[in-house]
């Protein structure tokens, strides 16, 4: 079943090949999932069904790559403390432990989906999300089984932090041996919290190199609480990403600018726990590979608005609408390795033949409103794989 989309005021595909990715009364084919065809509408070609955008503004779903949404439990009122004045600090991640713990497999599914239902309906149509709240093997596991059945891209975070009780040394053994032996099977890559508090050099190094060793890819959360080894460590080992980057030095944006390592930020969470912004502006002037995401989690980002996070990088971090729209979808792609095509798994993020057909229609114009309009509901339609799941 082929379905053509046309009345498209606005459409940004990515492609330099069509006016440096952006084409004004524009059509798209979808066919069999993908994008068979993408250029003026008065060229169209026919298709089974068709639908008319009536000038609206259309570009890739949002690629979401960095969230924790395999949870339980609330974290309100560590947010109001914080925001009468108290600093973030990574213990709070060991209030969540506990009730995730606690929670039954079906009430961690249940909080999933809904958590989904947010994110999907907000025009996000790839999401990875991580584990990292049981910290245990059975809780890591199922947390990374949970997750595998609902979600794009899953990522082991045994690596969070130490867990409350837990002896440090036995614990790296666990992160590093039977722990990841046991999720391997079923995550895509592994993340490592590097930061006081959580996991030193020593550590990320060996975490790093245990999931390396296992065929999986790496990410490193770094540099959010300060200056720190975090970028380094990710570029050195040539993780696909390294996020939060709210305390860079010169040479840690230098260091990303010249590797293929995603400098990934999380404006909503940069703003929910009082911290600097991360230089995003500086990163793309200096050619790094941007991701925007939304860190969704109850702790630091309790969002998964990727409308929200475009808004504010244009509008804090001082990023054009264009170059944030790029971040949260080419650069959320390239930050789980899904801007090329691989077995099974066609590329996302952009709007070319070949590409998974993930698209969403803006009840706007034009993406300017995405930032002109802040916190609006903007998500008019939304088709995944072709198939349309909103509006
Ligand atoms: N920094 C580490 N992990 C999460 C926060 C988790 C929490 O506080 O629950 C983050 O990305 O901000
Ligand atoms: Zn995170």
């Amino acid at each position: 079943m082929s379905t053509l989309i046309t009345g498209i005021g606005e459409l940004t595909t990515h492609d330099p090949e069509h006016s440096g990715g952006r084409l004004r009364d524009a059509a798209v084919v979808m066919d069999d999932g993908l994008i068979a065809w993408v250029g003026p509408a008065a060229n169209a070609p026919a298709a089974d069904e068709r639908y008319d955008a009536e000038g609206r503004a259309a570009l890739p779903g949002w690629v979401d790559s960095h969230t924790h949404l395999v949870f339980a439990g609330d974290r309100t009122a560590e947010f109001e403390a914080r925001m009468a004045g108290e600093a973030y600090a990574a213990g709070g991640i060991n209030v969540t432990v506990e009730a995730t713990r606690a929670a039954t497999d079906a009430q961690l599914e249940r909080g999933l989906i809904r958590h989904l239902e947010e994110a999907y309906g907000g025009g996000t149509t790839t999401l990875e999300t991580k584990t990292g709240y049981g910290l245990t093997v059975a809780d890591e596991r199922r947390s990374a089984q949970i997750a595998a059945r609902h979600v794009d891209e899953v990522t082991f975070l045994g690596a969070h932090v130490v867990p409350a009780g837990a002896d440090r040394a036995a614990y790296l053994d666990l992160v590093t041996g039977e722990m990841l032996d046991a999720v391997a099977d079923t995550v895509s890559a592994v993340d490592v919290f590097c930061e006081t508090g959580a996991f030193d050099e020593a550590e990320t190094r060996r975490i790093l190199a245990a999931a390396t060793a296992r065929g999986l890819d790496t990410h490193v959360h770094g540099n959010q609480l300060g200056h720190g080894p975090g970028v380094r460590l990710a570029v050195e080992h040539e993780s696909l990403s390294v996020d939060h980057l709210g305390f860079l030095t010169e040479g840690d944006i230098a260091l990303l600018a010249a590797s293929d390592t995603v400098a990934t930020v999380l404006p909503a969470c940069d703003l929910s726990t009082r911290m600097p912004l991360a230089p995003a502006r500086a990163l793309l002037d200096a050619g790094a590979h941007l991701a925007i995401a939304s860190n969704a989690n109850p702790g630091t980002s309790y969002t998964s608005s990727m409308g929200f996070a475009v808004a504010t990088a244009v509008l804090q971090m001082r990023l054009t609408v264009a170059e944030a729209v790029r971040a949260a979808t080419h650069g959320g792609a390239r930050a789980l390795g899904r801007h090329l095509d691989r077995p099974g798994k066609p590329r996302v993020g952009e709007l070319t033949v070949g590409a998974r057909a993930d698209l969403q229609i803006l009840d706007a114009p034009s993406v300017t409103h995405l930032a002109y309009r802040p916190g609006m509901p903007l998500t008019h339609a939304v088709w995944r794989a072709g198939n349309r799941v909103r509006g």
